[in-house]
C-alpha cells in the first residue's frame, strides 16, 4: 500500500464520519442520499482526479475542495473539527442549505482559503476571534444568514484576504477598519444597523462613561494633573533609558534599520558587504543599540546588514532601536543561547532569542530558510516574525506568550500563573502539538527532521492554552555536530548509537516523550537525574505498564477528571507507540496523529453523573483495556 493510498483511505474514513453527522431532508433524518457513496468505501481521490460526489478537487491524492451546497442540510452546522485531518482542504462550502444555529467553529481548519456559508439560517453573534486561526483566508461569504452583533474583527486578519460578503444579515455597529483595504470587494448591504463611512451612516459618538459623567469639576482637574505628571515621568524615564543605553554602546552596534524580505525570488538573495562588530553583554538587557544609517539598497541589492529582516506579512514593523527602547527581561538560557522578553513602548511583548554557534548555513541559505519558515501558517506554530543574521550569532524574534511554556505549566508549581492542567487541557495541548508537527511534515517534506527540537519548553501556551510550537525546523541552519549535542530529536535511540543518524521518525520519538511527560507530570531530564539512569521516561512508563495497570503512572494533578480515564489510557498507548526504540516498529506521525485526533475528553458512553473519581483501580483499568493491549505496550 503506497503512502498516498493510505492517506486516501484515511481521508475516506474522515469524510464518512463527517457524512454521518449530516442531516438531509429525508424524514428519517439521515445524511443526504447523494452522499451515500461516501459510506461505501473506496477513495475520494485517485491522484488528482475524484469520483466522489461533492469532492470537487484533489491534489496528490488529497481532498482540496469540498462543496456541500444545495443539499438541503438541516439542523446545526456540522462539527468542522471532524474535517481537521483533511490537511489539504482549502475550500469548503456549506452554502444554500437550511443550517440553523450558531456560526460553526472554523479554527480546526486553519489552512482554509475559501469559506462559503451563504444562504442558510445561521444566526447570533460571531465571536470576535472566530477567524483568527485562518491566516491564509482569501474569500469568505456569509451572506443571506441571520448573523447579528458586531462584525468580528478577526475576519480582516488574513493578509491574503481578497473578498468578504456579509450582505443581508443583521450585523450592527462599526465596520472593522481592516476591511477598508478590500474596497469594492466588501459586500455589506442589507445590514441595517452597521455604521461608519463604509456604509455611509455615521456611528453615534461613544457614550460618556458613568464615572466621568458623575465626576465633579475638581475631580477632573485632579485626574488631568495626575495624567500630566505620569506622562512627564514616563517621558523622562524613557529618555533616561535611551541615554544610558547609548552611553554604554561604545562599539559599533546593530543598526536600527529594518528590511522586509518579500516573496520574490530576489528577496531571498540578500547581499551583504561588511559586518559590524557586535557587542552583547551577558545578563539583563542586551547592549547592542544605537541607531546607524537607515536601510537602503547598495549596488541595486537589498542589504540586511545588521538589520532585522521581517519574514511575516502584515506584521507591524519595528527596528532594533525599538527593541533597545523596550523594557527587557531575561526569560532563560537554553542550549542555543539566552531568550529575552522585550516589551515595545507602544506595542506588543516580543521574545528575542539569541542563537550562538548556528553556523550550518551561510547568509544566503540562512535567509532562504527563514523565508521558507515565514511562509508557514498554522495556529499551532509560533511564527518567526523577524531575524537578524550575524556571523557570530543570529537573533530570532517571535511573539511573547504570556502563559509561558508547557514545561512551566507542568513543572513550575506555584511559579506558574496557570492552575494545574486538567485532562481536557492536556488533551487539547497534545492535539495542538501533533497538528503543528504534522503541518511541519507536510510543508517541509525536504527536511529529515521537520521539527528537531520538540520538548515541553518549546511548546508555548496562548491565553486559551492552545499550544504553539517554537524552535522548529532549525536543523538546516545548525551544524550536524551542534545538532547532535543540543537538539532533542538527535537524542533519539537511533541517533544515540555509534554513527547513528536521525530519521523521519526521530521527531515522533520526541512527540512520544512529550505525551508521556504530559500524562505523568514527570520531567524527562529530571527523571533521569533522580537515579533512574538505566532507563528513560518511556522505559519507566513501560515497566509500570508491563507489571500491572495502575493509576500511579498518571499525574496526580489530573485527579478529579470525570470519565476520561479510558481516553487517557489510549493516549498513553500512543505515547508508547511513539517511544518504540526500534525505529521500524515505531509509529509513523500519521498514525499517531490519527489516533490522537480520535481521543475525546470523556470516555465513549461515560456516565455524566459519575462522581469525580481519582484514577482507575487496577481491576477497573484492566477491565477497560482493549484485548492485546498489554503486548503492544511491552513492544
Ligand atoms: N515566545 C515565548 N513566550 C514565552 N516564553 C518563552 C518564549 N520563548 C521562550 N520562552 C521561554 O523562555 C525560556 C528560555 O527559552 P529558550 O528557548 O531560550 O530555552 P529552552 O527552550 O529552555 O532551551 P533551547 O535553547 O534548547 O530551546 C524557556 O522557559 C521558554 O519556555
Amino acid at each position: 500500500v503506497t503512502l498516498a493510498a493510505a492517506q486516501a483511505k484515511s481521508e475516506a474514513d474522515v469524510l464518512s464520519e463527517f457524512r454521518a453527522t449530516l442531516r438531509g431532508p429525508d424524514p428519517d433524518g439521515g445524511p443526504p442520499a447523494e452522499l451515500n457513496q461516501w459510506a461505501t468505501g473506496g477513495a475520494p481521490c485517485d491522484g488528482n482526479a475524484t469520483s466522489w460526489p461533492r469532492v470537487r478537487r484533489c491534489v496528490d491524492g488529497r481532498v482540496v475542495v469540498l462543496q456541500l451546497e444545495g443539499l438541503r442540510l438541516q439542523g446545526a452546522a456540522p462539527d468542522l473539527a471532524l474535517l481537521a485531518p483533511l490537511r489539504s482542504l482549502r475550500s469548503l462550502s456549506l452554502s444554500n442549505n437550511s443550517l440553523a444555529g450558531a456560526f460553526p467553529d472554523v479554527s480546526p481548519l486553519p489552512a482554509l482559503r475559501f469559506l462559503f456559508l451563504w444562504q442558510n439560517r445561521l444566526a447570533g453573534e460571531i465571536p470576535d476571534g472566530a477567524f483568527a486561526a485562518l491566516r491564509g483566508l482569501q474569500r469568505v461569504d456569509l451572506s443571506g444568514n441571520e448573523f447579528s452583533g458586531p462584525i468580528p474583527s478577526s475576519i480582516a486578519s488574513s493578509a491574503r484576504l481578497l473578498s468578504v460578503n456579509l450582505a443581508n444579515n443583521n450585523f450592527s455597529g462599526p465596520v472593522p477598519e481592516g476591511l477598508r483595504r478590500l474596497g469594492a470587494n466588501v459586500q455589506l448591504q442589507g445590514n441595517k444597523f452597521l455604521c461608519g463611512d463604509m456604509v455611509g451612516t455615521p456611528c453615534p459618538p461613544a457614550p460618556p462613561s458613568s464615572s466621568s459623567a458623575s465626576s465633579s469639576g475638581g475631580m477632573k482637574v485632579l485626574i488631568t494633573i495626575a495624567i500630566v505628571v505620569i506622562a512627564v515621568g514616563a517621558v523622562l524615564a524613557v529618555a533616561g533609558v535611551i541615554a544610558a543605553v547609548r552611553a554604554r554602546c561604545n562599539e559599533p552596534c546593530y543598526s536600527g534599520g529594518i528590511e522586509t524580505l518579500g516573496d520574490s525570488p530576489d528577496a531571498a538573495k540578500v547581499k551583504v558587504t561588511s559586518a559590524p562588530a557586535v557587542k552583547i553583554e551577558k545578563g539583563g538587557t542586551d547592549q547592542h543599540g544605537g541607531a546607524t544609517p537607515a536601510a537602503g539598497k547598495r549596488g541595486g541589492r537589498r542589504d540586511d546588514h545588521g538589520k532585522l529582516v521581517f519574514i511575516q506579512e502584515g506584521r507591524a514593523r519595528f527596528g532594533l532601536e525599538d527593541l533597545l527602547r523596550a523594557s527587557a527581561e531575561v526569560l532563560g538560557s537554553g542550549n542555543f543561547g539566552a531568550s529575552y522578553k522585550a516589551t515595545l513602548l507602544d506595542g506588543p511583548a516580543l521574545v528575542v532569542k539569541r542563537f550562538k554557534d548556528m553556523n550550518g548555513a551561510g547568509r544566503e541559505d540562512f535567509s532562504e530558510h527563514m523565508r521558507r519558515l515565514g511562509l508557514l501558517v498554522h495556529p499551532n506554530l509560533l511564527p518567526v516574525i523577524a531575524y537578524l543574521y550575524k556571523k557570530e550569532e543570529k537573533l530570532l524574534v517571535t511573539d511573547y506568550m504570556a502563559n509561558g511554556s508547557l514545561a512551566h505549566a507542568l513543572h513550575g508549581g506555584t511559579r506558574s500563573s496557570l492552575p494545574p492542567l486538567d485532562w481536557p487541557k492536556r488533551l487539547k495541548i497534545i492535539k495542538g502539538v501533533a497538528r503543528g508537527l504534522a503541518h511541519l511534515y507536510e510543508e517541509l517534506p525536504m527536511l529529515m527532521v521537520p521539527h528537531g527540537h520538540l520538548k515541553s519548553s518549546n511548546v508555548l501556551l496562548d491565553a486559551t492554552c492552545e499550544p504553539l510550537l517554537s524552535d522548529y525546523a532549525l536543523a538546516p541552519v545548525v551544524t550536524p555536530q551542534h545538532a547532535a549535542q543540543v537538539m532533542v530529536a538527535y537524542k533519539s535511540p537511533e541517533c544515540a548509537a555509534q554513527g547513528g543518524r536521525p530519521g523521519r521518525k526521530s521527531d515522533v520519538w520526541s512527540l512520544g516523550i512529550l505525551i508521556l511527560e504530559v500524562l505523568t507530570g514527570k520531567f524527562p531530564a529530571n527523571y533521569l537525574r533522580r537515579g533512574h539512569a538505566d532507563t528513560d521516561l518511556a522505559g519507566w512508563v513501560n515497566s509500570v505498564v508491563r507489571e500491572e495497570w495502575t493509576g500511579e503512572v498518571f499525574d496526580k494533578d489530573m485527579r478529579g477528571t470525570r470519565s476520561g480515564e479510558g481516553e487517557m489510557v489510549k493516549l498513553l498507548q500512543v505515547g508508547l507507540g511513539c517511544c518504540e526504540p526500534d525505529v521500524h516498529r515505531r509509529w509513523g506521525l500519521e498514525e499517531a496523529l490519527a489516533r490522537i485526533e480520535e481521543l475525546r475528553e470523556r470516555d465513549t458512553g461515560a456516565d455524566d453523573s459519575s462522581t469525580a473519581s481519582s484514577f482507575l483501580s487496577d481491576g477497573e483499568a484492566a477491565a477497560s483495556r482493549p484485548a492485546g493491549e498489554q503486548q503492544s505496550h511491552s513492544a
